[in-house]
């Protein structure tokens, strides 16, 4: 399979959702509320997830959806549900054709609710299963930092298209990593980039655009032989993965450049594209199980760029357990060639904790 149609959709779908939270980006009220983890959701976040549903609904009715949020909020408060509808009916591609390919708008704000909640899929091994994440990096988002929309396809457990538009990030994919973003990064010139990949294909960047996509680039992982001069990046949030482990596991390797701390998968795109090396997310708690929203596009983004992906004790990541990564503990993405090295002092400063 070719999945071409796929990653048509997917790419224009979060082309049109990543102008809708560039506009929230930029505005004051962004509505964070508290979710039952406490962790935050911005009127960003459900404009998103409406706008990419409302997409792959139109071109494939029948796939199922894992998305990261839901819709009991926008229908317990009228205020909120207005705002959000007030962006939704409002973003559109700013090419005819284009917006066509994803169905248009959306009707109504109760329609637009029940869009949201068609992203509650239980997910597992079985058919065609996208992952969303409407604003993956929302703490990020709500900083000014980095962010990304976040969308793959998977076929029996397995991914075979990723998406990841990061608005924060320079188009240029030989541009020096840096964990700051500027004051107006988003709407600056050179800003903006979807990154993609399709099995088996290669993965490539191309500028975001308001309209029709952009030509794309193919992208490959930096070729590192030394890995002590590698640059390892991580989560900005020190309680989403352990810094100090990932500070251990730096020295053990001779790598002496500090971290760059990145939020979202905007970090498997740099590295997929080799403005940085390695990725290091160790885990802070036990119990807590990883989203497979919040890593199967970035996977295969950075497989197919010439990486692998495993999780501590050197497993493929499993997109088949349903709505979290069940059987895996902890991400380590880095070149083919220095992966092995880099999770054996992964598992030593793991075993000596
Ligand atoms: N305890 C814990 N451990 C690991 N991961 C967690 C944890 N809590 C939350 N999350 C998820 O982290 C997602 C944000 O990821 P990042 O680490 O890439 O960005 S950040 O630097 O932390 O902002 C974030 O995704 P979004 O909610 O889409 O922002 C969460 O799904
Ligand atoms: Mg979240
Ligand atoms: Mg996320
Ligand atoms: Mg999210």
């Amino acid at each position: 399979m070719s999945y071409q149609q796929e990653l048509n959709i997917a790419l224009l779908a979060v082309q049109r959702a990543s102008l809708l939270t560039k506009r929230v980006f930029h505005s004051h009220t962004k509505g964070p509320l508290s979710k039952s983890d406490a962790s935050p959701v911005t009127i960003g976040d459900f404009g998103a997830q409406a706008l990419i549903i409302s997409a792959l609904q139109h071109a494939f009715a029948s796939d199922e959806i894992v998305a990261e949020e839901e819709a009991k909020d926008l229908r317990e408060n009228e205020g909120l549900r207005t705002t959000v509808w007030d962006l939704v009916k409002e973003v559109r591609l700013r090419d005819d054709a284009a917006e066509e390919q994803i169905g248009g708008g959306v009707k109504n704000a109760d329609i637009m609710m029940d869009i949201i909640d068609k992203g509650n899929s239980k997910g597992g091994a079985h058919g065609r299963i996208w992952a969303l994440d409407p604003i993956d990096g929302t703490k990020g988002f709500l900083r000014g930092g980095q962010y990304a929309v976040c969308l793959a396809l998977m076929v029996d457990g397995d991914v075979k298209v990723g998406v990841l538009g990061c608005p924060n990030l320079p188009v240029d994919d030989s541009a020096p990593l840096d964990s700051k973003v500027g004051e107006n990064a988003t709407d600056a010139e050179g800003m903006g980039v979807l990154f993609a990949a399709v099995q088996g294909q290669g993965a490539t960047s191309r500028p975001l655009t308001e309209g029709a996509l952009a030509q794309p680039k193919k992208i490959a992982m930096k070729s590192v032989s030394d890995i002590s001069a590698a640059t390892f990046c991580e989560s900005v949030e020190a309680g989403h993965s352990s810094h100090s482990d990932q500070s251990q596991i730096a020295q053990k390797l001779g790598i002496t450049k500090p971290s760059v701390r990145m939020d979202s998968q905007a970090k498997y795109g740099s590295i997929a594209r080799g403005a940085g090396d390695v990725y290091l997310r160790l885990p802070v708690r036990k119990d807590y199980q990883e989203k497979i929203w919040d890593h199967a596009a970035g996977d295969l983004i950075v497989r197919e760029a010439g990486g692998e992906v495993t999780d501590a004790e050197g497993n493929r990541l499993d997109f088949s357990k349903g709505r979290t990564l069940a059987a895996n503990k902890g991400v380590v993405a880095a070149p083919e060639a220095v992966h092995k090295e880099v999770l054996d002092a992964v598992k030593s400063v793991l075993r000596n904790k």
